[in-house]
C-alpha cells in the first residue's frame, strides 16, 4: 500500500515539475486525481474508523456533537465541475500558498498566483512550475482575472496591502482566508471586507509544507471552515470544496473568531513558544548537573520526536505511557499535574494577549517592517546556535537513516 502511495506521489511529482499546465487537460487531471484516490483509498481501507464508516457527518467528540466535512463527499469529477467557471487566484506564496496552490493545481482547478513581481515569492512559485503571464502574475492582476481570492499573503502584508487590494474584490468574487486575523482584528488590520463578497476561511491546522506532504501521499491534512459573510447563500458549501480542493482530508467548522484565538494560542503555547521553552527548559538543568550534552539531548528532544510523540500520535497519551516502563509511568503520573499546574497561569496570560489584541499589534508591528525576513532570521539563528540544537544536529547525524542533505 505504502509503495501505491509512493508511486502515486512519485508520478504525480513527475506531471507536475513537467507540465504543470498540462494537469489542467482533464486526462491528465483524472489520472494524477485518480492516483491520489487510489492510494488515499487504499490507505483508509487500513484506518479503523471507531465511529463508523467515512461519510459520517455529526461524531461524538469526547461527549460533544460536532459535524465534520469528509473529502469522501467531494470526488474530483463533482470538484471540478462546481468551480468549472472559477480562477482561484492565490494572493502570496508562502508555506501556505505553495502548499495549497499546488494541491488545486493538481486537482485539475485552474488557479493563478499573484505575488510582488521579482520577490522571493515571485522565484519560489518560478521555480514550482508557475509561468509569469500565464497563471503567474504582479497581486493586482491576479485578483482582477480571480473569481475566488484566496488571500495568502503574510498576516501584516493583508493589512499593508488591503488600501489597494480592497477596491479590486467586487460583487461576484469570494473572498478567502486560511487564517481569521485580518478581519477578526479589524480594529488593527483595518481589513474590512466589501458588503457584497461571500468571505471564508479554510485554515489547515498544520504547516503549509504538511499541506502538501499529506496531499502527495493520497492523505489529507484537517482544516477548519468558518463563515464571516455569506451574500449567495453558498458561502459554506464553497468553504467545505475549497478545503477540499486545497488538500484536507476533513473540515471541522468553527467561527473566525475561534479559529483565531486558538491558533495564535496554540503555536505561542505547546506546538512552538511552549515547546522550546520547555525542551529548553529541562536541558539547561540536564547540564549544570553535570550531564553531556549528547544524553541531555537525547532524554529530552530525541526520544520524544523518535519514540514517544508518534506513539501519542498514533494511540493517545495513555498507549504512551503504557507503552513505558511501570517506573516511568508512576513519575510521570505524579508530576503531570505538577506541570499542569505551574502552567495554567501561563496559558492564561497567554489566552488573554491573544483576545485583547497585543499579540496581534505585535505581529502587525514586527512583520510589517520591510526588514521582516532578516529580523526573523536573526532571531532564529540564535536558536540554531544554542548548544541544544548544535547537539542535536550530531545526534541526528547518528541516525542510520540520516541523509546529509536534509540538514
Ligand atoms: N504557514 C502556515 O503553515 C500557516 C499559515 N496560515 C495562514 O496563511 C496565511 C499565509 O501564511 P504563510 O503561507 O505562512 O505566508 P507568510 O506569512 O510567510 O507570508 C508570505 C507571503 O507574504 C508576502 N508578503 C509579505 N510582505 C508583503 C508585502 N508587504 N507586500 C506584498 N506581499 C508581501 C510574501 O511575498 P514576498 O516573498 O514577495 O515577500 C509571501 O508571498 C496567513 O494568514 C497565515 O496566518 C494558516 C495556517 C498555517
Ligand atoms: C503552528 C503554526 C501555525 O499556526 C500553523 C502551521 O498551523 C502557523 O501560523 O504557521
Ligand atoms: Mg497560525
Ligand atoms: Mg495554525
Amino acid at each position: 500500500m505504502a509503495s501505491f502511495a509512493r508511486t502515486a506521489s512519485t508520478a504525480l511529482r513527475a506531471a507536475s515539475r513537467r507540465a504543470p499546465r498540462a494537469l489542467a487537460s482533464s486526462a491528465t487531471k483524472a489520472a494524477s486525481y485518480s492516483l491520489l484516490t487510489k492510494a488515499a483509498v487504499a490507505k483508509s481501507a487500513h484506518c479503523a474508523n471507531p465511529q463508523g464508516a467515512r461519510g459520517v457527518k455529526t461524531l461524538d467528540f469526547a461527549g460533544t456533537k460536532e459535524t465534520v466535512y469528509e473529502r469522501s463527499d467531494w470526488p474530483l469529477a463533482k470538484l471540478q465541475d462546481y468551480f468549472k467557471n472559477d480562477t482561484l487566484a492565490l494572493i502570496g506564496y508562502g508555506s501556505q500558498g505553495h502548499g495549497q496552490g499546488l494541491n488545486a493545481r493538481d486537482n485539475g482547478l485552474n488557479v493563478i498566483v499573484g505575488v510582488r513581481k521579482d520577490g522571493e515569492s515571485w522565484k519560489q512559485a518560478m521555480e514550482d512550475g508557475w509561468v509569469p503571464g500565464e497563471n503567474l502574475f504582479p497581486i493586482e492582476e491576479a485578483i482582477n482575472k480571480g473569481t475566488i481570492i484566496m488571500n495568502l499573503l503574510s498576516d501584516a502584508a493583508q493589512s499593508q496591502t488591503w488600501p489597494k487590494l480592497a477596491p479590486l474584490i467586487t460583487k461576484g468574487k469570494t473572498l478567502y482566508f486560511s487564517h481569521g486575523f485580518s478581519v477578526v482584528y479589524k480594529e488593527d488590520t483595518h481589513v474590512i471586507p466589501p458588503t457584497d463578497v461571500d468571505v471564508i476561511l479554510v485554515a489547515p491546522k498544520g504547516s503549509g509544507r504538511t499541506v502538501r506532504t499529506l496531499f502527495k501521499e493520497g492523505r489529507g491534512i484537517n482544516s477548519s471552515i468558518a463563515i464571516w459573510q455569506d451574500v449567495t447563500g453558498k458561502a459554506k458549501e464553497k468553504a467545505i470544496a475549497l478545503g477540499v480542493a486545497v488538500g484536507s482530508g476533513y473540515l471541522y467548522e468553527t467561527t473566525f473568531e475561534k479559529e483565531v484565538y486558538s491558533d495564535l494560542y496554540g503555536e505561542r503555547g505547546v506546538l512552538m513558544g511552549g515547546i522550546q521553552g520547555l525542551f529548553l527548559a529541562q536541558y539547561q538543568v540536564l547540564r549544570k548537573n553535570g550531564h553531556s550534552p549528547s544524553e541531555a539531548f537525547n532524554e529530552t528532544v530525541e526520544e520524544a520526536t523518535q519514540s514517544l510523540y508518534p506513539l501519542i500520535g498514533a494511540k493517545g497519551m495513555d498507549y504512551m505511557f503504557n507503552a513505558c516502563s511501570t517506573t516511568a509511568r508512576r513519575g510521570a503520573l505524579d508530576w503531570a499535574p505538577i506541570f499542569e499546574k505551574a502552567n495554567v497561569p501561563i496559558f492564561e496570560q497567554l489566552y488573554e494577549s491573544v483576545k485583547n489584541g497585543t499579540e496581534t499589534r505585535k505581529s502587525l508591528e514586527f512583520n510589517g517592517r520591510s526588514t521582516y525576513r532578516e529580523d526573523l532570521n536573526k532571531e532564529l539563528e540564535v536558536i540554531n546556535n544554542q548548544e541544544i540544537w548544535r547537539a542535536g544536529k550530531t545526534v541526528r547525524s547518528l541516525r542510520p537513516d540520516y541523509k546529509p542533505e536534509s540538514e
